[in-house]
């Protein structure tokens, strides 16, 4: 049975994140909107999640966090995924290359590489560490896995990475494995460095030779010059959030009907069976599209 929240939205794709650690400090980061997370869901806890998930029509886990390769019990987790559901990572990447053949041999289909410079300096002043070298090891050994395809995360960061953008394109150019996430900055914590996306969707839309529409967000994707290109547009962008199929599981253990409220969740602390089950149509029925 698959669940609908009250604006006809169905849901299939259940994004958990399963650490609020991370090695990394990103500026911009938000987090997945976790606030103040204290306890952790044990591996056995999503895997009962993710069972239920399925009983309601889940397609799609991405697994996220913080940083999810700092979890130990990961590959567990991964190999709990129920059959038939596609799972796939989001990762800073910077522990990847050592542990990409194991997530793949435990099931793990796919990862997102979060890579917003291609130049070692810019990189340690985004993350606070000097570890370009190790994502970059990390891409090609997910890429000679079969963690495919690999998507490169770019937030745009006005003064930061905007000039960087065709380097990133000659950088995915003509490998099929690579895609390449160009991301709209939501800003948290007052972070001001709001990259243009509209220049960079009006250049894209001059220069595409085909457009593909996603049915996930309806995001566009471009082909250019042997590049793949996917514009991740939330903020204010109605049509976003009108075809948003997913629903959040914070680290802690809490249903979170959307990525930028946190008045909304259901607590899943505790909950098995049946109350479990409660609790997820409970969490769909308060998903409410955020720019409407
Ligand atoms: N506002 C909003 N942002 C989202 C949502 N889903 C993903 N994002 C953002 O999109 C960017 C890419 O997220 P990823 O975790 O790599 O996953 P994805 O690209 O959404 O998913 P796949 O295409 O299935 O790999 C991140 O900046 C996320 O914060 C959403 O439902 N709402
Ligand atoms: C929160 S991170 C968690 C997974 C992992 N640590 C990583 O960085 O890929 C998930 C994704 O959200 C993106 N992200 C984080 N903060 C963001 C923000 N304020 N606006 C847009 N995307 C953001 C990151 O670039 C990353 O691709
Ligand atoms: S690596 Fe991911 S979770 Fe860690 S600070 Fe950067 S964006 Fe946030
Ligand atoms: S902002 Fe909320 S409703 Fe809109 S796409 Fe993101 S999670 Fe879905």
């Amino acid at each position: 049975m698959v669940l609908k929240d009250p604006y006809n939205r169905t849901v299939t794709n259940l994004r958990i994140s399963l650490t609020s650690r991370c090695n990394l400090r990103c500026i911009y980061c938000h987090a997945e909107g976790e606030v103040n997370p204290k306890e952790q869901m044990s591996a056995e806890d999503i895997a009962e999640l993710m069972r239920v998930g399925v009983q309601f029509g889940i397609k799609n886990i991405k697994f996220t966090g913080g940083e999810p390769l700092l979890r130990r019990d990961l590959l567990d987790i991964i190999r709990s995924v129920p059959p038939g559901v596609e799972s796939s990572m989001t990762t800073n990447g910077t522990l990847l290359a050592a542990k990409a053949a194991a997530l793949k041999e435990a099931g793990l289909a796919r990862v997102n590489v979060s890579l917003d410079t291609l130049r070692p300096e810019r990189y340690k002043a985004i993350t606070g560490k000097d570890c370009l070298a190790d994502v970059l090891a990390g891409i090609d050994a997910a890429i000679e896995v079969g963690l495919t395809p690999v998507k490169l995360n770019m937030v745009l960061l006005e003064g930061i990475n905007e000039d960087e953008l065709d380097d990133f394109m000659a950088f995915v150019r003509g490998k099929r494995d690579l895609i390449l996430q160009v991301i709209e900055l939501m800003e948290f914590n007052e972070c001001k460095f709001h990259g243009d996306v509209d220049s960079v969707e009006q250049e894209l839309d001059e220069r595409a030779t085909r457009i593909v529409t996603r049915r996930m967000h309806h995001r566009k994707k471009y082909c250019l010059d042997g590049a793949e290109v996917e514009v991740v547009r939330p903020l204010h962008n109605t049509e976003f959030c009108a075809f948003c199929n997913r629903l959040r599981v914070t680290s802690d253990g809490k249903l979170k009907p959307c990525l930028l409220r946190s008045d909304n969740l259901v607590d899943i602390r505790g909950k098995h069976g049946k109350e479990l089950e409660d609790a997820f149509r409970e969490a769909v029925s308060r998903r409410e599209p955020f720019f409407a």
